[in-house]
């Protein structure tokens, strides 16, 4: 093989075994979000009849940041998301997307923002290049730069070969790749992610997860709302908990981790919101079972 001399150097180099061998992979410091201000929540409340879901929300999320939004089921995280899509109205409070009062920017804002949901109706008849080109053509794309980028990122994502074939026999992490592709295709400067990850393989995993760092070093603002506790801890630059309508907790891991002292973000859940008793709970479950199957 024909190497250039500088590169056959660091082959050999590289062959040559050491004493000390270098860190497969040296920390990155995490970049500080910038002081711009992208999406701005004040005294946000909602209710459905009488729940009072949010009950006054306030939270600022910068350019660039990466927001790890969590909380118990039912806390109020997907109200939240939708109310910043403009898809519940209802509201009191403000939010001010991109510096604008979204009640009254208009909908142009959206074009800005990428949403995967935590469960979506794809349009199952359609193939992915009908899908995502009538997605991109929503968000104001024409129909020949949608089909370009789609296409380069099914190749990306592994899914090429299923192109131009209908989605009602796709699995579940292929489903998965379709909505992630569909909410980044038009290069939005806000994601918001519900689940993104479900259904993934391991390797898609990875890859996802390095996409969110690199979208956050271009500026990218993302919401990312997860009950992955250790993927939470890892990719975020910010932690905001949600619970009985409240944020009880915003910060970098770091700082909330001087809140517990076993130090696991899943720990730190569990410790804010009060929860405390899933050995027993456990327990009284397989009681239930095993009493449901001798009365058989
Ligand atoms: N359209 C609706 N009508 C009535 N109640 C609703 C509606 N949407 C949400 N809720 C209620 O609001 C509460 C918050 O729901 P939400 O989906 O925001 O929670 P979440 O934090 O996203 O939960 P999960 O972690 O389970 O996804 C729940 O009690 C839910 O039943």
């Amino acid at each position: 093989m024909n190497l250039q001399p500088e590169l056959q150097t660091a082959l050999d180099q590289a062959q040559q075994p050491s004493i000390q061998p270098a860190p497969l992979h040296v920390p990155q410091p995490t970049p500080k979000p910038s002081a711009q201000t992208v999406l701005a929540l004040k005294n946000l409340k909602m209710s459905f009849g009488a729940k009072e879901v949010l009950r006054g929300v306030d939270l600022e999320a910068g350019r660039g940041e990466i927001i790890g939004y969590i909380g118990p089921n039912g806390a109020g995280k997907s109200t939240t998301v939708k109310i910043m899509l403009g898809l519940i109205e209802g509201y009191s409070g403000t939010v001010e997307i991109l510096g604008e009062d979204i009640r009254t920017s208009g909908v142009s804002y959206k074009r800005h923002i990428g949403y995967v949901p935590e469960t979506a109706d794809l349009y199952d008849n359609l193939t992915p290049r009908e899908y995502l080109t009538f997605v991109g053509e929503l968000y104001g794309m024409s129909f020949e730069d949608a089909d370009r980028k789609a296409e380069a990122l099914v190749t990306l994502f592994g899914i090429k070969d299923v192109y131009h074939s209908r989605m009602t026999s796709f699995s579940k992490g292929m489903r998965q790749k379709v909505l992630l592709i569909a909410s980044i295709l038009h290069d939005p400067d806000i994601l918001f992610l519900d689940e993104p990850l479900s259904g993934l393989d391991a390797n898609s995993v990875m890859v996802v997860k390095e996409l969110l760092e690199a979208l956050a070093k271009a500026g990218k603002t993302i919401f990312y709302s997860s009950h992955i506790m250790d993927v939470v801890e890892k990719i975020s630059h910010r932690i905001v908990l949600l619970d009985g309508g409240h944020i009880v907790a915003n910060g970098t891991f770091e700082d909330l981790k001087d809140l517990n002292h076993e130090g696991s973000l899943e720990a730190i859940f569990n410790q804010l919101t009060g929860f405390d008793t899933q050995s027993e709970t456990a327990r009284q479950i397989l009681q239930v079972i095993r009493g449901v199957n001798r009365d058989e």
